[in-house]
């Protein structure tokens, strides 16, 4: 029996081997006659951008590192005196924009030759349904923004209000309450805000299912690799290859992580429909599926389908919540680490929610008179890009910028994070100097301009934007009214980083300390209000 077994396995090793060898061999020649096919064509063309050499074969693809590719990125831009460079490996070419200007030229101003997206082999294999961030320029990407875009432009962003600030006093509690899991309290905050306008469904306990789901996604794309860099995304073909394949790591993460992706498509989809919208503003799946039965019923048409809804539901929830808190913890990080800088943003906020008589906590309609606070914010952005590397767009046609050629079809990736740190705009790059903002005239100001292309460029501009703002600067608010950010006991603080696809600090320890009684009591008032009003509505 052992000598049987023995035997089959020896077999179907040689087996594995020979399969293996035998890919390597059509892959080979794949790949050689189509560098050759490129080569003889590039005699005819005018000049790429510049870069880095290849290797023989493989192109780009082991030249550019897989960790912090930005930093490699920048280094190149100034080594080849040119902020636009080019890539290429098995035919899908990429060029890197480093600063503003070219991004601004080519993204903005020719927007519409570069408002396509790559196509994203890997997040296909991840089980993405129809997603407004990775779809191709076409009829279906128009219908998606159509009807995503209008619910968070800046004028109609404030219907989410009174639900931004509940959830801000909610995480302001929690940080409070349970130091130790403040993590948990910034993503039930992220969460709730989107949770609530895409499914109208509440997160209603620190340990809610929601927070369990949108962690699990959260992870899966955060470390998932620059979006559109993976082997499977340079050369699809490889998506068919066995998973045991030594460099077919990126398939292996993405069948792993799949399920995180399907369930947060599918579980609160189908709990929304189980359950009929009791919110104020109807959620964003029971507005589109009321559209959908009634056409239905009359018998027209629906080109938004069900996938469609299911899809465009989830996009709000995955886009809207890691970025947020994401966001919300390098606000923690920068005001823990710069105490000068929290206690400056204490003054402002006392000046408006402290007088000898009496004490509040900061609304809405505070936010427009805390300048300081929104410079705060602004530096938190430039300091860290989430995205540092933007998502890629692509091309739809051959453009010529400063003499350089940009085939049709490539990649274009923003180096946000370079146009960020450049060191003749930004004095200090490294330096969290919220002051930079102000006009020379006022302290401390260096007359610096405002980060851009966090948010992306162009036609392809997140539509959350105005949404994120408006969360992020009620939670910091709240926080500075209540709380005083430091260093754990110990010292401690144990943070690290992930520049895997998004730039992302990892859960480090902080301590949470109220800022005095009455307005510790003031936050607990504020947030058994708002359960007894929750518990009244049930
Ligand atoms: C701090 C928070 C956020 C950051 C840093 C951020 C960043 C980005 C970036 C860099 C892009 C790519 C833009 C481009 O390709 O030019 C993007 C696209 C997008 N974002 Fe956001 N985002 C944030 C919050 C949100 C929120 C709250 C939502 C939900 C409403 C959202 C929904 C989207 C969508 C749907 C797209 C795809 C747009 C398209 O391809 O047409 N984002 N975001």
């Amino acid at each position: 029996m052992t000598g049987l077994s023995l035997s089959v396995d020896f077999m179907s090793q040689i087996l594995k081997d020979l399969a293996i060898q035998h890919i390597t061999i059509v892959l080979a020649f794949g790949i050689l006659t189509y560098q050759t096919v490129q080569f003889l064509r590039a005699k005819t063309r005018p000049l790429l951008p510049p870069g880095p050499p290849g290797e023989f074969l493989l192109g780009h693809y082991r030249v550019v590192p897989e960790d912090a590719a930005f930093k490699k990125y920048a280094e190149w831009a100034k080594q080849y005196e040119s902020d636009v460079l080019f890539f290429q490996t098995f035919g899908t070419k990429w060029i890197v924009l480093n600063c503003l200007e070219s991004a601004t030229e080519l993204l903005e101003k020719r927007g519409s030759n570069y408002a396509d997206r790559p196509r994203f082999v890997m997040f296909e294999e991840m089980g993405w349904s129809p997603t407004l961030t990775w779809l191709r320029w076409g009829p279906k990407y128009h219908l998606h923004r159509k009807v995503l875009q209008p619910p968070f432009t800046k004028s109609r962003v404030g219907q989410y209000q009174a639900s931004q600030l509940r959830e801000a006093l909610i995480c302001c509690k929690g940080m409070l309450d349970d130091p130790e899991n403040w993590v948990t309290a910034v993503r039930r905050f992220a969460v709730a805000i989107v949770l609530k306008i895409s499914y109208g469904l509440d997160v209603d306990s620190p340990d809610s299912q929601w927070i369990k789901l949108a962690e699990e996604s959260a992870e899966a794309i955060g470390k998932s690799g620059a979006p559109a860099s993976s082997i499977m995304d340079r050369f699809p073909l490889t998506r068919y290859l066995p998973t045991y394949l030594p460099f077919m790591e990126r398939l292996r993460y993405a069948r792993t992580w799949r399920h995180a992706i399907e369930d947060i498509t599918r579980i609160p989809f189908e709990a929304a429909m189980s359950s009929p919208t009791s919110a104020s503003i109807a959620s964003f799946v029971h507005n589109r599926m009321s559209i959908h039965t009634s056409n239905t019923e009359q018998n027209l048409p629906n080109d938004f389908t069900i996938e469609d809804i299911k899809g465009a539901a989830a996009t709000i929830v995955i886009a809207g919540n890691d970025t947020t808190s994401a966001t919300l913890m390098l606000l923690v990080l920068y005001l823990l680490k710069n105490p000068h800088v929290q206690s400056k943003a204490h003054s402002e906020i006392d000046n408006l929610t402290q007088s000898p008589s009496s004490s509040r906590l900061p609304t809405f309609s505070d936010l427009s008179q805390l300048p300081y606070t929104n410079l705060i914010l602004q530096e938190t952005y430039r300091m860290n890009p989430l995205s540092p590397l933007g998502i890629p767009h692509a091309s739809l046609n051959n453009d010529v910028y400063n003499g350089m050629f940009i085939p049709k079809g490539t990649i274009i990736y923003q180096n946000v994070w370079a146009m960020n740190h450049d060191p003749a705009v930004y004095s200090d790059p490294e330096q969290f100097i919220p002051e930079r903002y102000l006009p020379r005239n006022q302290q401390g100001g260096r007359g610096e301009p405002l980060p851009q292309g966090n948010f992306g460029f162009g036609r392809r501009v997140c539509i959350g934007r105005h949404l994120a703002e408006n969360s992020l600067l009620i939670v910091l608010a709240g926080m500075l009214a209540t709380m005083e950010v430091g260093t754990p006991e110990g010292g401690e603080v144990g943070e690290e980083w992930s520049f895997r696809g998004q730039a992302i600090v990892l859960p480090f320890k902080a301590s949470f300390t109220a800022r005095s009684e009455r307005m510790r009591q003031l936050l607990d008032e504020a947030v058994d209000n708002l359960e007894k009003g929750a518990a009244d509505e049930a």
